[in-house]
């Protein structure tokens, strides 16, 4: 199926599992992968039509700033939920990455895929 793409999403958000890490904020860095039939939007030339990638990102970045969490996989596993619950979108891959993180690594994250991939038609 065809995707919508949003592509290193940089959002600021209080994120780790140690005390210095609750006084401070953190860059996490996100790619996402929505699944969604692009030919309707295509054909009408209508962005009703299709997954508007700017109100999803404003969405993210409005959901790092309301949470603080410890742990990256419940920042991607909670965004998530929330997406496919506001969104009409049937499946997505969700990439998070926790730069210096770990200072010998460019990164650091999780990737996961939820949802439910409709078949080809
Ligand atoms: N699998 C994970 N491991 C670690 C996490 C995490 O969120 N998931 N977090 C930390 C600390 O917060 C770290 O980022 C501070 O440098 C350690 N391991």
């Amino acid at each position: 199926m065809d995707r919508v793409l949003i592509e290193s999403l940089e959002v600021e958000t209080v994120i780790g599992v140690y005390d210095w890490e609750r006084t401070i904020r953190q860059r996490l860095t996100l790619d996402l992968e929505l699944a969604t039939d692009i030919r309707p939007a295509a054909a009408d030339d209508d962005l009703a039509l299709t997954l508007d990638y700017a109100a999803i990102s404003q969405r993210i970045a409005h959901f790092a700033d309301e949470h603080a969490f410890s742990l990256v996989e419940t920042f991607a596993e909670r965004l998530a939920q929330a997406l496919l619950a506001e969104f009409p979108i049937p499946w997505l891959r969700l990439t998070l990455r926790k730069p210096g993180a770990v200072p010998a690594a460019a990164a650091v994250g999780v990737r996961i895929e939820r949802g439910t991939l409709p078949e080809a038609p």
